[in-house]
């Protein structure tokens, strides 16, 4: 059994779901069993101060990056961290606050692959990409119901912001263990419905998968193509990806659950093969509800992955 705190980075850009990534996992390992890091509150500048001089937050200048690594270094060990607050509702920073690590940590942000160092101190390392117009409507729904502005302010950040993302973002998912992409299934109809997502996972062999080598077996598998394992490559490297289809059915989604299972049984509580009818069951930053396979499969996947970590809970 590991002595020190699990670390896993989730990592992405600005409404690309990583809060709400992190609840659904946090709700499977036990609330009391794990610490949630959101890196805004190392954000250098207040939003006024942004404004003033013209960066985004996206920009690892505007960013304690610095501290980040000291601190992941530090929780790694097991040691309390002194963490600033980042208010988004004021825009300012409110007082600090110690943490201390539970046996499971969560750091979820913008930039938390940026450099080597906070890199080589997470167990497990996911990068979320939803296609932009999918990350664009999330983002447009989420900061005019939870953060004040208006359609057209949240466009015009999002345009601004675009250069920054390209630059320093999106080239840390060629650090991920595992690349989540959450995706319509008739993209581009501009008519989608969040609850009817289909998933793709991208498996780099940086870490060792669950086997699903028998999703390539057709005469094996009932799994038909709703669900189904093949070899591509992303960003140049060979990798496994998992699609999972949102209309993939309880009969298919459980025989994966086995998969996971088998080696994990303590996972199985949180499977449709117990019957738990509140599988991947998460409140969204919105405070909308959110459920579905691919989602709950998802958070079944890296929760795994954790655990194996961890090495506990078999
Ligand atoms: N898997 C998902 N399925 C459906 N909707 C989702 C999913 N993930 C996120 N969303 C929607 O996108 C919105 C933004 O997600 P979330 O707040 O988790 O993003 P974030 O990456 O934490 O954002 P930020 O870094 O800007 O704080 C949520 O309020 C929710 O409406
Ligand atoms: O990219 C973001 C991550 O949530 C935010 O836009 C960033 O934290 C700045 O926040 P605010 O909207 O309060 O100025």
């Amino acid at each position: 059994m590991a002595s020190r705190p699990i670390i896993l980075g989730i990592v992405g850009d600005s409404a690309a779901g990583k809060t709400t990534l992190t609840r659904g996992i946090a709700q499977i390992l036990g609330e009391d069993q794990v610490t949630t890091i959101c890196t805004d509150d190392y954000h250098r500048y207040d939003r006024q101060q942004r404004k003033e001089i013209g960066i985004s937050a996206v920009h690892p200048d505007c960013n304690y990056i610095d501290i980040i690594q000291q601190h992941l270094g530090l929780l790694r060990t097991g040691q309390p961290i002194l963490k600033p607050i980042y208010n988004h509702d004021t825009g300012k920073f409110d007082p600090p606050e110690y943490i201390f690590p539970r046996r499971f940590v969560i750091v979820e942000g913008l930039l938390g692959y940026y450099t080597r160092a906070a890199r080589d101190s997470y167990d497990v390392k996911v990068y979320l990409a939803p296609p932009e117009s999918l990350r664009a409507h999330w983002k447009i729904k989420r900061d005019t119901r939870k953060r004040g502005y208006t359609d057209e302010q949240v466009l015009a950040q999002l345009k601004q912001r675009e250069p920054d993302s390209e630059a320093f973002i999106r080239p840390q998912r060629q650090w991920a263990d595992v690349v989540v992409t959450f995706y319509p299934p008739n993209d581009g109809n501009g008519d989608q419905d969040d609850l009817l997502l289909n998933v793709r996972l991208v498996l780099r062999p940086t870490i060792p998968h669950p086997d699903f080598t028998h999703l390539l077996d057709d005469k094996n598998s009932h799994l038909g193509d709703a669900i189904r394992l093949e070899l591509d490559r992303d960003m140049g490297k060979p990798v496994d990806v998992l699609g999972i289809d949102s209309r993939a059915n309880a009969q298919q989604v459980q025989e994966l659950e086995r998969t996971l299972c088998n080696e994990i049984p303590y996972l199985g509580q949180f499977c449709s093969l117990e019957g738990n009818e509140d599988i991947g069951k998460v409140v969204g930053t919105t405070g909308e509800i959110l459920q579905s396979y691919p989602l709950a499969l998802t958070q079944l996947l890296i929760t795994y992955h954790m655990l194996k970590a961890a090495n506990i809970y078999k």
